[in-house]
């Protein structure tokens, strides 16, 4: 039982307790923790000795918190959550907390390496079908391994950052032409927040995740998916999605996710040794796209063919090393029905059939001035749920072509 107003029953109560990074006027950005509605200024906290984590929260960014470990982010969550329910420090710690509306937040990490991943069968079938109608969907490698690339990690940008929509080539039947995408599209997916890192030549095993992962972000994956058709082969994407990938202000601690773990779906054929993960587990969040106001999916990350464990672990498995905020992504979010996809490619089947918004608006793909925002909450104790907050972003025009 929390002591801070409005916070007992929220999804924001301190079963949860996500970290974030702020503003406030022109003071250095410093580390917060959400209460409620409210936000735990952890840089005061730790200055006036109420929680200790040797300086980490005392930084710009998540990173030096991230690379402490297992051990210490429980006793630090410990730690917060007793500030938090102990009416005993309630005269220290709430002239610490801060309304929301009163800050900005920002990227709550440097973002290290960034991979993404193509791990839902429902979206890899569905995009084969539409990108290659007349090959099978899933190529033979799909279930052997979980198909990924490494993506742009200096475009990674939080929530609230317009999206300045992205110019290149794409094929027409008089050959390839240069101007701004037409075909702009989103990509509903789960971010993994390494904190951890590993050393080169030494994999991480499947069983090892909780010990590299700490938490869990929202991202959207913009996409332009004409400039894809054009360019992907034979290396894959690069880009038709390297202009911007958004995440989410606020980072989950896996600790808050203890009651969403389900059994993931069962693989078939069987994975090879280094991807065997026993428990075989899947995370049960809900998704949310939200397209101008109407809510146009709900992809659900339960179903999701590869967990984030056998990503990790297939990942490092070449001897590749982790580090301090690297991010990988999960891949698109879809799930079996036309409602639960988390692409517009998917929902408006490769824009063949356009989807309704309030007011009577059609929709294919991405328009000047929409804003798409992603939601998304998992089950947490006593049926209270878990807020993981929502990334936001809307398209801005195209910049100045090329001189
Ligand atoms: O050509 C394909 O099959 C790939 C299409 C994608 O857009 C996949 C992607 O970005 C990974 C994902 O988010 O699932
Ligand atoms: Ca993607
Ligand atoms: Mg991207």
């Amino acid at each position: 039982m929390t002591w801070v107003p409005g916070a007992q029953g929220s999804p924001y109560g301190v079963h949860n307790l996500p970290y974030g990074v702020f503003r406030q006027g022109d003071r250095p950005a410093r580390i917060g923790v959400r209460i409620g509605d409210l936000l735990l200024d952890l840089d005061a906290a730790e200055a006036a000795g109420l929680v200790l984590a040797g300086g980490a929260l005392r930084a710009p960014t998540l990173n030096p918190f991230l690379a402490l470990g297992r051990p210490q982010w429980s006793a630090v969550r410990s730690r917060i959550t007793h500030l938090l329910t102990d009416a005993g420090h309630r005269a220290a710690v709430e002239p610490l907390l801060l309304p929301l509306a009163e800050v900005e937040l920002v990227m709550p990490f440097e973002v290290g390496d960034y991979v993404d991943f193509y791990s839902s069968e429902h979206h890899a079938t569905n995009v084969g079908r539409i990108f290659r109608p007349d090959d099978e969907p899933l190529l033979p490698n799909w279930r052997h391994l979980p198909i990924g690339y490494h993506g742009r990690a200096g475009t990674v940008v939080v929530s609230d950052t317009p999206v300045i929509r992205p110019s290149g080539q794409r094929a027409t039947p008089d050959g390839p032409v240069f101007g701004p995408s037409t075909r702009l599209d989103i990509e509903a997916e789960v971010g993994f927040v390494v904190g951890v890192p590993s050393a080169p030549g030494a994999p991480v095993p499947v069983d090892r995740f909780a010990d590299h992962v700490f938490g869990i972000v929202l991202v959207n994956d913009w996409s332009a998916r004409d400039l894809q058709a054009w360019e992907y082969r034979p290396l894959g994407p690069f880009l038709a999605k390297s202009f911007a990938t958004s995440v989410s202000p606020w980072v989950v601690p896996l600790d808050a996710l203890a009651d969403a773990w389900v059994p993931a779906p069962e693989q078939n054929p069987p994975v090879l040794p280094y991807l065997r993960d026993v428990p075989h587990l899947g995370l049960d969040l809900r998704l949310e796209v939200d397209w101008n106001g109407t809510v146009v999916s709900r992809p659900p990350f339960a179903g999701m063919y590869w967990t984030a464990a056998q990503q990790l672990a297939h990942l490092t498995v070449n001897g590749a090393s982790v580090r301090t905020g690297d991010l990988y992504a999960s891949g698109t979010i879809s799930g079996p029905d036309r409602s639960e996809t988390g692409s517009f490619l998917e929902l408006t089947w490769g824009g063949a059939e356009p989807v309704g918004l309030d007011a009577g608006v059609k929709r294919t793909f991405l328009e000047d001035g929409d804003t798409v925002t992603i939601s998304a909450t998992a089950p947490g104790p006593d049926g209270i749920t878990v807020g993981l907050g929502e990334v936001r972003g809307t398209i801005v025009p195209a910049g100045a072509p090329p001189r």
